[in-house]
């Protein structure tokens, strides 16, 4: 536009090099290159634009998200983009489609459910795309109960086949995105049943629609299940619904890394634990915290560039106003999310570790660490997940009413975020598998067997359960070790006492549904420790470049003392700190505020977004908002003609009759 860098002011006041920052956020000076150059591609490719997508019909949305989804496979041939080199187009083509099932899940659970000639046969048609697959689990009925899924896979001795049916409504595969238009294979979970036995659910490799003409096979009944939440959003994605009628696949087409069915019929289980049939969501939600960092900084970097833009009130002398990101109240809403973001990054990175490390030990058939990645996983997805939906909105509410225009891209990115507290497990569901995990921990406390991985603070339990906080005056907060007693105080009291109120009730089952309510709160208080935890073993690693290590100090003593505040009812309610030391954290957070203020615009710059991947006009790198927001009104459909459509059938007609009733 004026080709003025209206933020110029703000980047010169930043105390750090952020070009060392980005390669902090980037993970690797090797991420940072791939992520910068693909992000810079995809920018530039007018074939990849999507500025339209909240005007277009879902018909019409549909087609171009399958044009480019096109169109980004053959560029990534032409380029010959190495696999990281190619989810990182994907990832900055920024629009869910089918492919995102089709590399994030169909392919995992084959490579994680397969046996190794299932993956010879079947991966290769996967990488070269001859094959497009989904991930079908979830049905109309159940969703969170795998185990109740009714879809069945009945062995048929007579001809070494399996025949899947869904015998119910109930049963109708529902939601598996992909599926509804686009999918030619799936893995689908049903009900094993050999000689009238019913195993659980087990996955299968099951064919959809022909290669020739992509019309369903016989027996198979598949389409669309409508229309979700916000315009453009999720709505490129054909979330489908499925129906077999005793539709037969070879009985080599069941995953049977886990267990088989020999050519008998006899059901024989490997070694390894059935959970392995879960694997595959626990691979996702470890790459679902890793995406909340990405929503969250995105949703953060729009709102605090635009909050620098933005002036409000506070003209002296008829000198310019405040800038809206000076008002104390603004920061705390927006600091923390900045702080928010980086933390789930970091713990992103360590899950990803964790999960790698869980499968080089499957591998051995080391099973040990599994409940706790599970654990983990889905207690992280949980919490990450549940604070950015939050915080994206919080986002729109921090820009006033231009976030609320989809060129704000803040509507458009809480629509596509929103389900993810629901998808690969409700938050509330996988919570409790996190309590459950807990209350295990805690009642093998007394048995001798020493507590590991993140829950290893649990083996200092009598320390934890009568320590008080020392911490004197304000700055007392800035100590690592003064907030890791309190967050893991915290967490070890809440889950005992749950443990102990458990104890009243004879039956357990009936006890925990009792109690669950706390239950969640407990599994809340332990993720928190683990993601503050981790924060603070970032902070112990070598960080080079100037002021960047002071910059991530800061921002995890504000992500830490915020949740304290925010939830002094839990830190003060089991004692392990009193009021004044809540005031305390208090006034260190406002004094953190202001050290992180000068830097805000330098912080998200750090992220590296373009342009193209925001999408946002409050966020735009060089904070030309008003002239953007002013030329971007003129562009919207309705404003094709002065005078609306419609404007002779139902206004002309109103006016002429309010002009005889005012006659009269
Ligand atoms: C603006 C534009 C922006 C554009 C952005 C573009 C990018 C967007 C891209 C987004 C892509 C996202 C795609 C979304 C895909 C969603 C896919 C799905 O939802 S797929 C569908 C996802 N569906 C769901 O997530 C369903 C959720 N439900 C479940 O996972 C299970 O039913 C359950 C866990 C709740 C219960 O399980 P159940 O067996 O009934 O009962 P028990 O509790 O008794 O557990 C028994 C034992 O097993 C243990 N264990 C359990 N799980 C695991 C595990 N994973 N591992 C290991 N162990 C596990 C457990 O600890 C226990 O151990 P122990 O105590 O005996 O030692
Ligand atoms: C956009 C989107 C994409 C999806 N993609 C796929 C896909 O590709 N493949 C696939 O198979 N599935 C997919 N799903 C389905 C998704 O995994 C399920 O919707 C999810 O697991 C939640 O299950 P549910 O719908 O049965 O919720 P429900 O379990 O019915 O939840 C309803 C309410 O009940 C509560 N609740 C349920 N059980 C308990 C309990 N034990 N204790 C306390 N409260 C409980 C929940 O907290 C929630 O508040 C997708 C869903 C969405 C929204």
């Amino acid at each position: 536009m004026d080709g003025i860098d209206h933020l110029a002011d703000e980047r010169n006041k930043a105390q750090f090099d952020v070009d060392a920052m980005k390669i902090v956020w980037a993970g690797s000076r090797h991420a940072f290159e791939v992520s910068d150059r693909i992000s810079k591609l995809v920018a530039a490719d007018p074939g990849f634009r999507k500025d339209n997508r909240p005007m277009l019909g879902r018909n019409e949305l549909f087609k171009n998200t399958l044009r480019k989804a096109a169109y980004a496979w053959k560029r990534i041939i032409e380029l010959h983009l190495s696999e990281e080199e190619a989810a990182k187009l994907r990832f900055y083509v920024d629009e869910p489609a089918y492919t995102d099932l089709h590399w994030g899940m169909f392919v995992p659970a084959i490579k994680g459910q397969g046996t190794e000639e299932q993956q010879q046969k079947w991966l290769p048609l996967a990488y070269k795309m001859q094959i497009i697959g989904c991930y079908g689990q979830t049905e109309l009925g159940h969703g969170s109960n795998v185990q109740g899924l009714e879809t069945t896979a009945t062995f048929d001795p007579q001809t070494d086949e399996f025949v899947i049916h869904s015998p119910t409504l109930t049963s109708s595969k529902w939601w598996p995105g992909g599926l509804g238009k686009v999918s030619t294979h799936g893995v689908i979970y049903a009900r094993l049943i050999t000689d009238g036995r019913d195993h659980g659910v087990h996955g299968f490799i099951v064919q959809l629609r022909s290669l020739e003409d992509h019309s369903p096979l016989p027996g198979i009944t598949v389409g669309d299940i409508g229309m979700k939440f916000g315009n453009g959003a999720y709505n490129t994605m054909d979330n489908g619904v499925l129906r077999f009628d005793h539709v037969r696949i070879p009985r080599d087409q069941m995953l049977m890394r886990v267990s088989q069915v020999t050519r008998e019929g006899k059901y024989m289980q490997s070694d390894v634990p059935r959970q392995l049939v879960y694997g595959t969501m626990v691979y996702v939600r470890q790459t679902i915290v890793a995406d909340a960092s990405c929503a969250l900084s995105r949703a953060v970097c729009i709102a605090t560039r635009y909050s620098a833009v933005r002036r409000q009130f506070g003209s002296q002398d008829g000198g310019p106003e405040s800038q809206v990101i000076d008002y104390k109240t603004q920061q705390n809403r927006l600091f923390p999310l900045l702080a928010s973001a980086y933390a789930f990054r970091f713990v992103g990175e360590w899950l990803k570790w964790l999960y790698t490390d869980v499968t080089q030990r499957l591998q051995t058939n080391d099973f040990s660490t599994l409940p706790e990645a599970h654990a983990c996983t889905a207690g992280l997805k949980s919490v990450t997940t549940t604070a950015t939906a939050d915080g994206i909105e919080e986002c729109r509410k921090l820009c006033g009413g231009h976030g609320y225009l989809c060129t704000s891209g803040l509507p458009e990115l809480f629509a596509v975020y929103v389900p993810a507290c629901t998808y690969e497990g409700d938050n509330i569901v996988l919570l409790l598998q996190v309590a459950r995990f807990l209350m295990k921990t805690v009642s093998q406390l007394g048995s001798g067997k020493k507590p590991v991985g993140t829950t290893s603070y649990m083996g200092q339990i009598e320390h934890l359960m009568q320590c008080r906080s020392n911490v004197q005056r304000a700055e007392d907060w800035l100590k690592p070790s003064a907030i890791l007693e309190a967050f893991e105080s915290r967490a070890a009291r809440m889950s005992v006492a749950c443990a102990q109120n458990l104890t009243k009730f004879t039956n357990p089952e009936e006890g925990f549904a009792e109690l669950s309510a706390d239950l969640v709160e407990a599994a809340v208080a332990h993720c928190q420790l683990i993601i503050v935890s981790k924060f603070i073993e970032k902070l112990l690693q070598d960080i080079p470049g100037k002021g960047v290590r002071e910059q991530l100090e800061a921002l995890c003593n504000i992500y830490a003392l915020f949740l304290l505040h925010k939830h002094q009812g839990d830190f003060l309610s089991t004692g392990c700190i009193t009021a004044k030391q809540a005031s305390l954290a208090n006034d260190q957070l406002r004094s953190l505020y202001s050290q992180v203020r000068p830097n805000a615009i330098a912080l998200v710059d750090a992220f590296n977004y373009t342009d193209h991947f925001l999408g946002s006009i409050l966020g735009c790198y060089d904070g030309n908002v008003y002239p953007k927001l002013y030329e971007a009104a003129w562009k919207d459909p309705l404003n094709d003609s002065v005078v609306p459509e419609g404007y002779h059938e139902y206004i002309r007609p109103l006016l002429k009759q309010n002009l005889r009733t005012a006659r009269l």
